[in-house]
């Protein structure tokens, strides 16, 4: 049986643009997109796993708002449940610490981007929201 991993992904919204990170050459899918965020530790809430993992990963602190989605993926290496939330950033601007390249678009722009499948019904929610102007 494929190992369940549990991940959680952050949605960063600034200046009407959302935070993307893309994926290193030697992680696993390799120049995907995906939203900032990691792995859930034994024994953590989803929430603070993500502000951990933001500070690690990009260095700034942020707010955890709601959540956006809950998405089961069968990978080949294994089932990600990745659960997203809306974020907003307290402290800080994000440095690039462990992607490949991070970036901000529009959220008309964001289906341009070739996002990790686990993250599609996030970008799609996103999109249908009247979020941003
Ligand atoms: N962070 C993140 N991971 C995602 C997303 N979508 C998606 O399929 N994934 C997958 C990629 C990875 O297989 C897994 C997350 O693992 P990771 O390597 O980013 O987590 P981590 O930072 O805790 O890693 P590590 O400590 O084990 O190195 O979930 C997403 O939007 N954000």
């Amino acid at each position: 049986m494929k190992k369940d991993i549990h991940v959680v992904g952050a949605v960063i919204i600034a200046n009407n643009q959302v935070l993307y990170a893309e994926r290193g050459p030697s992680m696993e899918l390799p120049y995907f997109c995906e939203f900032p965020g990691g792995k859930i530790e034994h024994g953590e809430t989803p929430e603070a796993a993500l502000k951990r993992e933001i500070d690690e990963e990009l260095c700034c602190q942020i707010e955890v708002g709601e959540q956006i989605e809950h998405t089961v993926y069968e990978y080949d290496f294994g089932v990600v449940h990745l659960t997203t939330y809306f974020c907003e950033l307290l402290q800080g601007s994000p440095v690039n610490t462990e992607h490949h390249a991070f970036g901000w678009v529009s959220q008309t722009e964001l289906s341009d981007l070739k996002w990790a499948p686990a993250d599609i019904p996030t970008v799609e929610k996103i999109e249908s929201l009247d979020l941003i102007n």
